[in-house]
């Protein structure tokens, strides 16, 4: 059997999926799963010469940067997090539409005299000469998180890592601020938590992006004819 010669990496579980399936449909290239329920094999139909891979969205950016997929679905937040220098790694062919949420940064509630980045900094150089130690923002978003506040003159903080439920870290005294995920805003009102105002850290959805270390000798035709099918243009330099 010869090799398919383009590979379409999808998120197989998780928020993303069954939207990225519906996208594809919609536009007229069917996704399905192939094998048994569990198995992460799938193909797609309407188009020659792509293989579906079915993986975690959160490992989607790495199989991308390692040219292991030559197309990848992910939150874009995610690509940007895990790629350093994610613009020399990987192209952005569409953005999908869905698995809209914001990156943001919330301190508790009752602060009620930090409403603003420049009102975290002056609390922030405050609380260090109070309490010893840098305010702690928990997050699982380091390098977004770190480059946002460079930018904005905040320094004097430390990350504290959080993998999940971050929103809990306030009250479990870990963290003073968190770094996380929105969409609806329940989980931070649930934890007495508010946004900073101003423009968020990111602002993520679903998007396509394209490999530039994957193996295009043979990929190119199958791209031509999947992008003519979801009306995208080609990209230069691939
Ligand atoms: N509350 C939310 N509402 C909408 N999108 C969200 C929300 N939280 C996270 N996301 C987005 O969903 C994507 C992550 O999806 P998901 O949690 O399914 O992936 P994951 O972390 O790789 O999960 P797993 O590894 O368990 O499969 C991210 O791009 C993120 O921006
Ligand atoms: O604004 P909301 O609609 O309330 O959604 C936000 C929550 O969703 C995500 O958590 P997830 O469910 O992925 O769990 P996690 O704690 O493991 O990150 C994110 O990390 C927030 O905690």
């Amino acid at each position: 059997m010869s090799a398919i010669p383009l590979k379409l990496g999808v998120p197989s579980k998780g928020r993303l999926m069954d939207k990225t399936f519906d996208w594809f449909g919609d536009h007229g290239v069917t996704l399905r799963r192939a094998g048994a329920a569990r198995e992460y094999a799938g193909a797609v139909e309407g188009v020659e010469g792509v293989e579906l891979v079915l993986l975690s969205a959160g490992e989607i950016p790495r199989e991308l940067a390692a040219g292991r997929i030559h197309l990848g679905v992910t939150g874009s937040d995610l690509v940007r997090e895990g790629l350093a220098d994610w613009t020399q790694q990987v192209t952005e062919l569409a953005l999908m539409g869905f698995g809209h949420a914001d990156l943001i940064i919330a301190v508790p509630s009752v602060w009620v005299d930090v409403e603003t980045l420049d009102d975290l900094d002056a609390v922030a150089a405050q609380f260090r000469a109070t309490h010893g130690h840098r305010l702690r923002i928990a997050t699982k978003y380091h390098r977004l998180v770190r480059d946002h506040l460079r930018r904005h003159g905040v320094a004097d903080y430390q990350l504290v890592d959080s993998q999940g439920a971050t929103e809990g870290t306030v009250k479990n005294l870990t963290a003073e601020a968190v770094a996380d995920i929105t969409s609806t805003g329940e989980t931070l009102r649930a934890n007495h938590l508010k946004i900073l105002q101003g423009a968020p850290v990111h602002q993520s959805q679903a998007t396509l992006f394209a490999a530039h270390a994957a193996d295009w000798t043979g990929a190119r035709g199958p791209l031509a004819a999947l992008l003519a099918r979801l009306e995208i243009g080609m990209p230069s330099g691939l």
